[in-house]
């Protein structure tokens, strides 16, 4: 049975109140715990109204919650800070029944009627009198949400930080990024892009802190970081967003190869076939890793026996299909006991998705690592060749995921061929780069592909089933190899 409470919390979990920015956070389980609701309301701000709102219903209708295959056992306001009259920034703590939990950032504008998009979407709902928006939708309050970061003034223990020299844009009209998302984003203009986090947890987050290091390290192939900012949890700091600069008149690579893939289907590709971009894409990859390793360090490590094995086996518990593989896989992954890596910070989730080609050249992004796992987890340093591996699933799944599910031979020669030209051009571009070639430790690399694989049939067995035929065709072929 679903309970919605709201968030008041004892005094001595409490952590701090603030002027404008009063501020309630605990840790959520702690709140749970309280034997009272104290009235913090001052009657300024509709803070004790927002920790009211009906969030349990409104948060399973948002694409970006994670929680639709398990049943919620309790809806809590964890924490809330007002950044003005009518903006609040509210934790919002999701328990499930089977012992899991989430927190949740939701930016809430409340008053009467505002203007706002999409309105049926972003109403949370009515408490205290007063109606609660999803403030994303708010081309004010993206506003002064924008503006507190280039402030960079704490705001109870919300802490907003503009990076050095950052120009913010002024005026520009904010649009919400309208695409399947795991945070979401706010366009200012074509100046800047704020990514507001939804799921969040204590630690340092990958995605601010790799590209602050890039930004500093003067590397061309980042989007600009402007500004960031987090709150704190128990101590610990909770990182809430991060502002860049916006790439206009970028593609993302996924639309590009595909399109390029698409092209020699219907027999009307010229002989490049997306090869040479594929080959600057390499060395772009190369580079960021390059910095990466002289801004953060690199130290040999063995093969990562122990995690590649435990991924298998818990991914052939949830995937029946992965059941007939996993001897061979695990062959594979064995003669590589205690075989050398070396291990430094690496983007961790690289796929054609997260490739930006503007008019310049190619831009990683999106540098949070495998989505879900922990912060600390996404943080490991990892061998640069799980990176390539992952582009090069990448260009499987490019040309793959036109066959549908076509048992066609001769498309599938299509598709592998289109596949294995950008592969290698890829590789070439990265070994260019580096003066190291990914293709050099073979095994190593099918194995970190493998690797991938397993992930990634997991990924569609929860997300997308009729794309599980991706990565199965190619754990077929790797462990035949
Ligand atoms: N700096 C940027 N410039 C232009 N577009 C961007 C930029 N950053 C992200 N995007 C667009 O927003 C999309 C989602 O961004 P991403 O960081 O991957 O968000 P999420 O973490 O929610 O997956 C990207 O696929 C890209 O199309
Ligand atoms: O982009 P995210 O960080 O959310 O990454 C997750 O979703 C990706 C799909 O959007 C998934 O990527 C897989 O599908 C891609 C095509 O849609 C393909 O290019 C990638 O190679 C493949 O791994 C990613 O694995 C997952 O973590």
């Amino acid at each position: 049975m679903l309970r919605t409470e709201d968030c008041g919390l004892p005094a001595e979990l409490a952590a701090t109140v603030f002027g404008v920015g009063r501020t309630t956070i605990a840790a959520p389980d702690s709140a749970r715990r309280r034997g009272h609701e104290p009235d913090r309301d001052d009657g300024r701000t509709p803070a004790h109204a927002v920790r009211k709102l009906p969030f349990a219903d409104w948060l399973p209708e948002q694409r970006w919650y994670a929680g639709r295959s398990r049943t919620p056992f309790s809806v809590t306001c964890a924490a809330s800070t007002s950044l003005d009259d009518v903006l609040d920034l509210v934790l919002v703590d999701v328990e499930y029944t089977d012992g899991s939990s989430e927190l949740y950032q939701v930016m809430v504008a409340s008053g009467g009627e505002r203007e706002v998009e999409h309105r049926r979407l972003a109403t949370i709902g009515a408490a205290g009198g007063r109606t609660g928006y999803d403030a994303l939708y708010d081309s004010d309050a993206a506003h002064r949400l924008l503006a507190l970061v280039e402030a960079g003034r704490p705001v109870g223990d919300l802490v907003f930080e503009p990076e050095p020299g950052a120009r913010f844009p002024g005026t520009a009209a904010p649009r919400l990024f309208d695409s399947e998302q795991s945070n979401t984003s706010v366009i200012f203009g074509d100046e800047a892009i704020l990514k507001v986090f939804r799921r969040v947890s204590t630690g340092i987050h990958p995605d601010i802190e790799l590209n602050r290091v890039l930004a500093r390290a003067g590397n061309p192939h980042v989007a600009k970081l402007l500004g960031s900012f987090e709150t704190t949890i128990a101590g610990e700091p909770c990182p809430l967003g991060m502002v860049t600069e916006y790439a206009a008149d970028s593609t993302e690579g996924w639309a590009m190869a595909t399109a390029a893939a698409r092209d020699l289907f219907a027999g009307v590709s010229g002989p490049d076939n997306f090869a040479s971009e594929s080959y600057r894409l390499g060395e772009a990859v190369a580079r960021v890793h390059a910095d990466l390793a002289t801004a953060m360090g690199s130290d040999p490590a063995p093969f990562p026996l122990v995690a590649v094995l435990a991924r298998l086996h818990a991914t052939a518990n949830e995937v029946a299909e992965i059941k007939p593989h996993v001897a061979a896989i695990e062959e594979r992954f064995r003669v590589l006991t205690g075989e050398p890596v070396t291990v430094q910070r690496v983007h961790g989730d690289l796929h054609l998705g997260q490739v930006l080609r503007t008019p310049a050249n190619w831009l990683l992004i999106d540098f949070e690592g495998e989505p879900g796992g922990p912060l600390y987890e996404r943080r490991l340093p990892d061998s640069p060749l799980r990176d390539v591996a992952a582009m090069l699933r990448s260009y499987e799944y490019a040309s793959y995921q036109l066959l549908g599910d076509q048992d066609d031979e001769s498309l599938a020669a299509l598709a592998q061929d289109w596949a294995d030209r950008n592969r290698a051009a890829f590789c070439d571009g990265y070994a260019q780069a580096s003066g190291v070639d990914p293709r050099v430790t073979d095994a190593l690399l099918a194995a970190y592909e493998l690797d991938k694989a397993v992930y990634e049939a997991a990924y569609e067995a929860r997300h997308r089933p009729g794309w599980l035929r991706i990565p199965l065709r190619s754990i077929t072929h790797l462990v035949a190899a």
